[in-house]
């Protein structure tokens, strides 16, 4: 009839639904389902094993803030590691902080890459840039090779179902953690407090152990699963808070240092489960 539902176990009970004006594209990748379409009134949309991963018309709420919430807490970001990431977004982001130098990107699956320079211009812009380099292979087996090298690293991942799950696990926090240099931040997809607060509760528990610093941050994004979205962002720099940035960033649409310090501010049944880690 039209309309594509996000459908899945994950938020059960519910579905996103958008009116599908094209089927652009659709392949079996060596890891998951890729599927573009172009909708009535979001542009062109990603989908991967069913999930929203980004639409035109809001992928800048999501791509602002999982960057620029870590990359504003550090004084001086050089060197700039993506894990997933393949649209090209956070790269687009992260080359708007001048002290930016390089950007490696490491993401498993070729085909987001590829379908993304063909179907998301507005995304993968950069990846022409000089300052930009490509592995595609897996972040767990990466991240050991390239100890103490980043100043940032995100982890922009799809869901923790797939080819995702080992990023919301302890091991990789830890190899986050010691591919980071002195005074590092990072942030990574934290889902949302009204889907996923148990697993929230768990990895802010389990990155608290690794991290100086290990907050959670929230933004608002229409077309993921409870219109709302979540970040980890940690430092290895003891003195560091968060919800302080250390200056604006020029050309955003959603991200800025208001919006930075905001982000921190937790609803109630968030704070208390999280912050506390109570079972409300
Ligand atoms: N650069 C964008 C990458 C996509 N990130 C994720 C895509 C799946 C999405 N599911 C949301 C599930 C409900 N929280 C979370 C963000």
């Amino acid at each position: 009839d039209g309309w594509f539902r996000e459908i899945s176990p994950q938020w059960p009970g519910e579905a996103m639904t958008l009116k599908v004006k094209k089927i652009l594209h659709h392949e079996k990748s060596l890891f998951q389902d890729v599927l573009v379409f172009e909708s009535e009134t979001y542009g062109n949309v990603l989908v991967l094993d069913g999930a929203i991963q980004v639409t035109e018309r809001d992928e800048f709420s999501y791509q602002e803030m999982i960057t620029h919430l870590p990359m504003c807490s550090h004084p001086n970001p050089e060197h700039v590691l993506v894990i997933g990431g393949g649209d090209g977004g956070v790269i687009r982001e992260a080359l708007k902080h001048k002290s930016v130098k390089k950007v490696t990107l490491c993401d498993i699956d070729e085909a987001v890459i590829r379908v993304s320079k063909q179907f998301l211009p507005t995304l993968s812009v950069c990846y022409d840039d000089p300052r930009v380099e490509v592995f595609i292979g897996d972040g767990f087996k990466f991240l050991p090779e390239h100890k103490n090298e980043y100043d940032v690293v995100i982890t922009d991942s799809s869901d923790p179902v797939g080819p995702a799950a080992a990023l919301f696990e302890a091991p990789y926090f830890s190899l986050l953690h010691d591919a980071l240099k002195e005074g590092g931040h990072m942030s990574t997809q934290g889902e949302s407090i009204w889907l996923h607060l148990p697993l929230i509760q768990e990895l802010r528990e389990t990155t608290k152990k690794i991290f100086a610093v290990a907050e959670y941050a929230t933004s608002t994004i229409p077309t993921y699963p409870s219109g709302s979205m979540g970040f980890l962002v940690c430092s290895k720099e003891p003195t560091r808070q968060m919800d302080k940035p250390l200056r604006e960033v020029p050309n955003c649409i959603y991200y800025n240092s208001e919006v930075h310090k905001a982000a921190f501010v937790l609803p109630e049944f968030g704070r208390a489960m999280i912050q506390e880690g109570k079972n409300i």
